[in-house]
């Protein structure tokens, strides 16, 4: 028995499933999950002491790469002044600035702790400035895990195969529409249905807990201007795809201008931060200045300020945007041309510095249906292949591959003699 199996009976005794994320449990791919010591740069060193080149990020907000000199200084020098005040510090000034510099749509910004607050509390204001209670959100699409949320999500609640959660009740969740993404029909009927009632659409730009789905051409700007017909709000959760699929995030890809923005991992730089944000007559509803609550203790802490601020700093620097992009180009074009050699059947889609592998003979995934019609069996497969060469994906055929600046060429070369040695063992 290794130190990771080792590890793992010993959590089960007293966390359950030994683990604080079900994600984590490598429940969608079997075995053991890896048990992780340190990470510097690209890699991550399991408690056995074996590299691997990571393609996860800690689920995304490590977009500079593990440990970055940047990050690290900033957390140490601001942890010398104390931990946490409860109070405003101008750190919190600083990072909002940054903030809607970056994503122009954002007017007024606020820090939480984590992308599940940021959505709950968006919804919530969403809800409290239009005085509807009805939302949309989309199949497979996962916006954290608060109770009106989880409703036919993806993510970790799809790789357990319990999109909708035990636990919340039916009456928490009648006001949820859930429309088909990339699929505007869908959402037309659902206004045709509701045409007063719909106080907001909550989408991923990219739905990357379906794995990594773009939006068709026209899609995004569709629910623009759905909302716009029926009064309706149009948030964009970018927890995800925030400063990764591009630095203005993805409505700047798309060129689509919401009126709530939703923001984590990357903001934090590895630190637990979510935020908020969008134009200042919706966001002035909130306590202390409106009448819509929300709070929290930790909110605005001066160690993830000061982490999420030098993130952006760094990832702002000229060249990285493309950069980054161009590595996961480089990655993913590298897949689909050795799966080809070998006539295995892939589709990897992929935009800005995320990605996702989908073993299926369908020409394209762009659709729920369609990611689930994927052979996920050879997704268990893949995985396995990969983790024993020392390259550690995502351990659920539902979740996004992300790239970090600190990936080298020889990293992805590295990756793609690994999937082409795999593609050849199954041909
Ligand atoms: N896809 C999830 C978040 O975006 C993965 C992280 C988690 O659930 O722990």
């Amino acid at each position: 028995m290794n130190h990771s199996e080792q590890l793992f009976q010993q959590a089960q005794q007293r966390i359950p499933g030994g683990v604080n994320s079900p994600v984590r449990a490598f429940k969608g791919v079997g075995g053991t999950p890896l048990f992780i010591e340190k990470a510097d740069g690209a890699y991550i060193y399991d408690s056995d002491g074996q590299q691997y080149i990571d393609y996860v990020g800690s689920w995304g907000p490590m977009i500079l790469g593990h440990n970055h000199p940047a990050i690290r200084n900033a957390v140490i020098e601001t942890a010398q002044k104390g931990l946490s005040f409860g109070a405003p510090t101008a750190l919190e000034i600083e990072l909002a600035e940054l903030v809607c510099q970056l994503i122009p749509s954002i007017e007024m910004v606020r820090m939480v702790s984590s992308g599940t607050e940021a959505t709950m509390s968006a919804i919530r204001l969403a809800r409290g400035y239009t005085q509807r209670d009805k939302i949309i959100k989309f199949e497979g699409c996962y916006h954290g895990h608060a109770d009106a949320l989880l409703v036919k999500a993806g993510s970790g609640a799809l790789t357990l195969g319990q999109p909708s959660s035990p636990g919340v009740p039916a009456d928490f969740t009648k006001h949820t529409h859930v429309c088909q993404y990339n699929d505007l029909d869908s959402v037309k009927q659902a206004f045709a249905q509701y045409p007063n009632e719909i106080a907001c659409i909550i989408v991923e730009p990219v739905a990357g807990n379906m794995n990594c789905v773009p939006p068709k051409d026209g899609f995004l700007q569709g629910l623009r201007q759905l909302c716009d017909q029926y009064g309706a709000l149009l948030i964009i959760d970018e927890v995800m795809t925030g400063f990764r699929v591009a630095l203005g995030g993805a409505q700047a890809h798309y060129n689509v201008k919401p009126d709530l923005t939703c923001l984590g991992k990357v903001i934090g730089g590895g630190m637990p931060v979510g935020a908020f944000g969008g134009k200042k007559a919706i966001m002035q509803h909130l306590a202390p200045i409106g009448p819509v609550y929300q709070a929290g203790t930790l909110s605005g802490n001066p160690i993830a300020m000061a982490a999420g601020l030098a993130c952006l700093t760094e990832l702002s620097k000229c060249g990285n945007e493309q950069k980054l992009a161009d590595l996961t180009h480089r990655l993913a074009e590298g897949l689909k041309q050795r799966a080809a050699k070998y006539h295995i059947p892939l589709v990897v889609n992929y935009v800005g510095g995320m990605f996702g592998i989908y073993f299926t003979e369908q020409p394209e995934v762009t659709r729920y249906q369609q990611v689930m019609a994927c052979d996920s069996e050879r997704f268990k497969q893949f995985f396995h292949a990969m983790l024993e060469k020392g390259i550690y994906l995502a351990p659920s055929a539902f979740e996004a591959g992300f790239m970090s600046l600190a990936h080298s060429e020889a990293d992805i070369e590295k990756t793609l003699d690994a999937a082409e040695a795999c593609f050849a063992q199954w041909n």
